[in-house]
């Protein structure tokens, strides 16, 4: 079973605009509402992909309920703990030239026994059967090395862990050597200290220096230009697929969803990479935060190549 842990969920407000007028008044068009967050997101894809998950983490207020309500119309199973404060709503502009601002709230004060309430819950679920997904930011009042804690006591319980993460939260969770990430290439050049854009021979050596970690699957996620993958000794590439981009907001969420569930139904490796290079693909199609549709990830799936590159 696959477990989406949202910390931080988030009504998403994607709006259409022209272009973005900074110091001016921005009369915005069709704002479209979704159930946000990563690891909701990441529930979508499953269902929608036909798999099965569990999605859990923090929710409260007004927009708890309208997640709840989204989640239930998608039979998605959730299974949140109720706090006492509102869950955020981060908007998502995108402009006629297709570029994306996306302002994104810090989210609630969650107490440590609402954290507490996360925890225990966790670990009810947590055997060798199940893949936690533990996704996104976190609300204030929560550690930034919440996931590295997590992640050991999951992984105690024979539990795998994948985590999706930027900043402190990502750099803390590798010293718990999750078994599988998917930075972009931002979160690596800035976990590695480069004040440059590295090209593809040096993400793939950071790749490998965090397989050394006891990182099982390294997932290095490049935007259109598709992707790297690292497991063991192999090494893949997978350029990015041509569509229509609408909104890339919750294309990586997209990869991450594929990539579990195809390894919790004991694909091969490249088989999870091209189902994650499709599903993303297809998430960049829809508008606002919505999963990509399993028929158009089926007919992505035939364009997308595998390079296998020799380890440098
Ligand atoms: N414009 C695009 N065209 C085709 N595929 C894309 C495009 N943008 C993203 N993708 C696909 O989505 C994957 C994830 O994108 P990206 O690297 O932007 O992830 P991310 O930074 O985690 O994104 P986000 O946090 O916004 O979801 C890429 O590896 C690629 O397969
Ligand atoms: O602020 P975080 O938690 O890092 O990201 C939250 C978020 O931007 O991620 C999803 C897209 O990946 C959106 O649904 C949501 O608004």
């Amino acid at each position: 079973m696959i477990i989406t842990v949202t910390m931080n969920p988030a009504i998403d407000k994607t709006v259409d605009l022209e272009q973005l007028e900074r110091g001016g008044l921005n009369r915005l068009k069709n704002v479209i509402v979704d159930a946000g967050g990563k690891g909701i997101n990441v529930s979508k894809t499953i269902k929608e992909l036909g798999g099965d998950t569990i999605a859990t983490g923090f929710i409260g207020g007004s927009g708890g309920i309208l997640i709840k309500k989204a989640l239930s119309e998608q039979e998605i199973q959730a299974d949140f703990i109720e706090i006492t404060n509102e869950i955020r709503t981060n908007m998502k502009v995108v402009e006629r030239d297709g570029y994306v601002t996306e302002l994104n709230e810090p989210g609630p004060l969650v107490t440590q026994d609402e954290l507490n309430q996360l925890t225990e819950k966790l670990l009810g679920y947590a055997n060798e059967d199940s893949l936690f997904i533990l996704a996104g930011s976190v609300p204030n009042g929560i550690r930034k090395d919440i996931y590295k804690d997590l992640t050991l006591m999951l992984k105690e319980k024979k539990a795998k862990v994948f985590i999706d993460a930027d900043g402190e939260l990502f750099i803390h969770s590798l010293e718990a050597g999750p078994t599988i990430i998917k930075p972009n290439r931002f979160e690596l050049e800035r976990y590695f200290h480069k004040d440059y854009r590295v090209d593809e021979d040096e993400l793939i050596v950071m790749g490998q220096q965090l397989l050394q970690k006891g990182i099982r699957t390294v997932a290095i996620s490049l935007g259109q230009m598709g992707a790297l993958f690292l497991n063991d000794n192999q090494v893949y590439k997978c350029p990015g697929l041509k569509v229509e981009a609408h909104s890339t907001v919750g294309a990586g969420d997209a990869m991450v969803a594929a990539l579990a569930y195809g390894l919790d139904q004991g694909l091969e490796l490249t088989e999870c990479m091209k189902l994650g290079m499709a599903a993303s693909a297809g998430a960049v199609t829809t508008h606002g935060t919505k999963p990509p549709k399993k028929s158009l990830v089926e007919e992505l799936l035939g364009q997308v190549k595998v390079v296998r590159i020799d380890a440098i």
